[in-house]
């Protein structure tokens, strides 16, 4: 479902004299339908920027990263949106919102852009709430006051609202309690259970232990230094 064939990746750094640095060099990976792949590797190995690779948000210099059939390095901006809107799920660390629109909103959206009715979008969103512990007085407000924890939440139901076939989850239980911890390990197991391809990144080793199938260590992507 997601397969990345010799990706590379270096950032050139315009304001510093374009000094150029090489960060992923011919990283090759697949995962299939229903496996959960952890991305590990020191800090700095490039974790997050692989992550960001996957979904678009930074740019390829080459190689190609499939998933189903679209290949995001080639692939124009409208057909990343539509991909992103049905096949590929991503839950950051960090909630980011529209002021004002309200939680249950927040979560029914990427239900309500692929054309399902309010009502059917919004049970799910309730479903999902309820699930993982949202009282229902801040349902009809905006998660932008909420603490960190439960605006992670939001953006966990927000996330697992479509049942997307691949899904990036970048440390969906860093600052959660353990009960909140244990259902989000919960949904993340329902997806696989559905097929998804998942890969992810948690400093939680518990939690990578207990929800991932295999570890790709970044590191062996690092490009040797040049003496
Ligand atoms: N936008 C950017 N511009 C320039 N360099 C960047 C950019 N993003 C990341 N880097 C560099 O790429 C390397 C990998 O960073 P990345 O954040 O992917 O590592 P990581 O493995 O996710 O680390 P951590 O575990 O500390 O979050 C670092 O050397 C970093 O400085």
């Amino acid at each position: 479902m997601i397969t990345l064939t010799d990706v590379s990746k270096t950032f050139t750094l315009h304001n510093q004299g374009s000094a150029v640095i090489a960060v992923i060099d011919k990283a090759n990976l697949t995962v299939a339908p229903g496996e959960c792949v952890a991305l590990t590797g020191a800090s700095g190995a490039g974790k997050s920027t692989l992550m960001r690779m996957i979904y678009g948000n930074y740019l390829t210099q080459s190689g190609s990263i499939r998933i189903g059939d679209v290949d995001l390095v080639q692939a124009q901006p409208r057909d990343v949106i539509a991909l992103r809107r049905a096949k590929l799920g991503y839950v950051s660390q960090f909630l980011r919102v529209v002021p004002r629109v309200p939680t249950l909103d927040v979560v029914a959206e990427p239900l309500r852009v692929l054309g399902i009715p309010a009502p059917a979008a919004q049970d799910r969103a309730r479903a999902l709430l309820t699930q993982l512990n949202i009282p229902q007085r801040l349902w009809g407000l905006s998660p932008t006051t909420f603490s960190g924890g439960e605006q992670q939440r939001v953006n966990i139901a927000r996330g697992f609202a479509h049942p997307y076939p691949a899904l990036l989850l970048d440390e969906p239980t860093a600052s959660l309690d353990p009960h909140n911890r244990e259902i989000v390990l919960s949904l993340i197991a329902d997806a696989k259970a559905r097929g998804a391809a998942i890969i992810g990144i948690f400093h939680d080793a518990e939690a990578r232990d207990s929800i991932c199938d295999r570890e790709i260590d970044v590191g062996a992507f690092t490009p040797q230094a040049v003496a």
